[in-house]
């Protein structure tokens, strides 16, 4: 994954302190913003050691591209992940922890992505997987609505979905396909064994070869006059089922 160079907003930049420090080059903020936040944000970057530069909020609004960076810009040295996506799967075996991935096949919308990397992470999947072509990289618009997250969710864009699923299945994780014409359901389906949840793009849905390639195909259940949900919404109702069984939580 290639992060950005610059990253924007407070729980994009506060997550990259609190979890790589090393890589912050240096923290623009709004010199003119007193308020609580802006307060605790600087308090916290102090105590991580990183650079502050105090800024007025038009260069801070160049640097990010963006009004949206809430008086709080960064400019970072991209982190390496650290594994390929089989290491994360033999770390995941070998620690005896079930695998939760979402496989997003060609979201290209980087609020959607961004929207993604945050419930992927809030729902505790291992990592986000999407073909390298037809998809969304990670960007700075990406790393902002991901609130943090595509610094803690391993994102990897892989050359062959098709055969990247395969290789999913040969070390028995479940693939399942969700689409709105399925006729199984989300919560007539066992997601607690080795899971990988796969979403379509935008307009589209899956792909003909990613759809044939999964193991089951699933639907959330419409009750509306609307077909289908925002990709970003329904990878958060599939994953946070996912959750539910796995916890045995009720609700
Ligand atoms: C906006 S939808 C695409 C709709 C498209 N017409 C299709 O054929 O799938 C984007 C993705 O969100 C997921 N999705 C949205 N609504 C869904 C539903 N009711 N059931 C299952 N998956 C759904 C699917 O993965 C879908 O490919």
């Amino acid at each position: 994954m290639s992060s950005p160079k610059v990253i924007f907003g407070f729980h994009a930049v506060g997550v990259r302190i609190k979890t790589a420090p090393a890589s912050v080059l240096e923290v623009l903020f709004d010199a003119s913003r007193r308020d609580a936040r802006m307060k605790q944000f600087i308090a916290r970057a102090q105590e991580a050691g990183v650079r502050l530069v105090e800024a007025d909020a038009l260069r801070i609004a160049k640097l990010a591209g963006s009004h949206g960076h809430q008086g709080v810009a960064a400019r970072v040295s991209p982190t390496q992940q650290s594994h390929s996506l089989d290491e994360l799967l033999e770390g995941l075996e070998a620690t005896g922890t079930v695998p939760l991935l979402l496989v997003l096949d060609g979201v290209t919308d980087p609020h959607n992505l961004g929207a993604c990397l945050r419930v992927a992470d809030g729902a505790g999947a291992h990592a986000v997987i999407a073909p390298k072509d037809h998809a969304a990289g990670i960007n700075a618009t990406v790393a902002k609505v991901a609130s943090g997250a595509a610094d803690t969710v391993p994102y990897f864009m892989v050359t062959n979905l098709a055969r990247t699923l395969n290789e999913l299945k040969e070390r028995d994780i479940w693939c399942v396909g969700t689409s709105d014409d399925a006729s199984g359901t989300l919560y007539q389906c066992d997601l607690k064994r080795p899971l990988a949840l796969v979403l379509g793009a935008e307009g589209v849905g899956m792909r003909q070869l990613t759809r044939k390639t999964c193991d089951e195909l699933i639907s959330i259940p419409m009750a509306g006059a609307v077909e289908s949900l925002n990709v970003s919404v329904a990878s958060g109702v599939c994953l946070y089922e996912a959750m539910r069984q796995r916890q045995s939580i009720s609700i």
